[in-house]
């Protein structure tokens, strides 16, 4: 007879504790197992997929990820959820458990994807890990994160250079708004589910002309898409501008360029305009 091993009750009293200490840290538990499903279905992970969960906390999420058959690497912080994990999934060869902080932790070279439910106050920081590095190994990304940081994320236009950077070479989609309520303790707005696949035909060899044109762009906001293109390039401007759509016009204020119009000129630019375009810098938001 197969043998099934004893398992144990996760232990309440900690589980609870432990919430109750990361509530002050403005952390939020998922409680609505339809919410997880959902995020982990938008992640379109199966067996040989990477999965890098930030924050497994007691396992929401966790569990219907190794569902799907990937391998999941779990970052997790606390020492008592990283106990009750290694419990509550002792049976899982999928699992990589790491208890390590998320804003440190050296993500993998391999094409990975990021599924997590994001505690609000380090959003910013991991979508810099993820979405700063010209060559991160993120394939797509399913998150929870704030209602109003997600709906600045993918305004129609991005307001900063960093978004702009994002955005100009990962899609960014506003999936829905997931209800405070769908989370213990409640916070005290809204979360949102974002998704972000890489952008087609993005390629790595063209990031240089497009840091190039985005940081020219967003240093001088009143600065005109012509007159900037045509000091970049020394051509006139209608060459790269004509393809656009919708239509951009010389005069137009280069930061009303959509991530989608910055993503075709880097392309268009780079693969007619062989040169030295300059280095990045090595932290991009320095
Ligand atoms: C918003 S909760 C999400 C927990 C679980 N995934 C869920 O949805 O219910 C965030 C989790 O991240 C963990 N955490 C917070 N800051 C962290 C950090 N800097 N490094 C690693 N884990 C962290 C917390 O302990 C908590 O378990």
């Amino acid at each position: 007879m197969p043998h099934t091993p004893h398992r144990k009750k996760p232990n309440l009293r900690t589980t609870t504790s432990a919430m109750r200490e990361s509530d002050s840290a403005g952390v939020h538990f998922l409680t609505s197992p339809r919410t997880a499903t959902a995020l982990v279905r938008a992640a379109r992970v199966g067996a040989g997929d990477l999965v890098v969960e930030f924050g497994p906390g007691s396992g929401a999420i966790t569990a219907p990820l190794l569902r799907t058959g990937a391998t999941v690497l779990a970052i997790e912080r606390d020492e008592r959820f990283v106990r009750q994990l290694r419990h509550r999934f002792a049976n899982s060869p999928g699992l990589r458990l790491r208890q390590a902080d998320i804003r440190e932790f050296t993500l993998p070279r391999k094409g990975f994807t990021a599924v997590a439910n994001i505690p609000f106050g380090l959003s910013t920081v991991l979508l810099r890990r993820l979405l700063d590095p010209p060559n991160s190994g993120l394939r797509g990304a399913s998150l929870l994160v704030e209602w109003g940081f997600a709906k600045r994320l993918t305004a129609a236009r991005p307001r900063d250079l960093t978004t702009a950077w994002w955005r100009a070479r990962f899609e960014l989609t506003l999936v829905n708004q997931v209800p405070a309520a769908a989370f213990s303790p409640q916070p005290r707005v809204n979360a949102a589910h974002l998704l972000i696949r890489p952008r087609a035909g993005t390629r790595p060899g063209n990031q240089r002309v497009l840091w190039l044109l985005l940081s020219t762009a967003y240093r001088t906001p009143s600065q005109h898409i012509g007159g900037m293109l045509r000091a970049i390039t020394g051509d006139k401007p209608h060459r790269w501008l004509r393809p656009l759509r919708p239509i951009v016009h010389p005069g137009t204020p280069a930061q009303r360029l959509t991530p989608a119009q910055w993503a075709e000129l880097a392309e268009r630019i780079a693969a007619e305009r062989a040169g030295e375009w300059p280095r990045l810098p090595p932290r991009l938001w320095a």
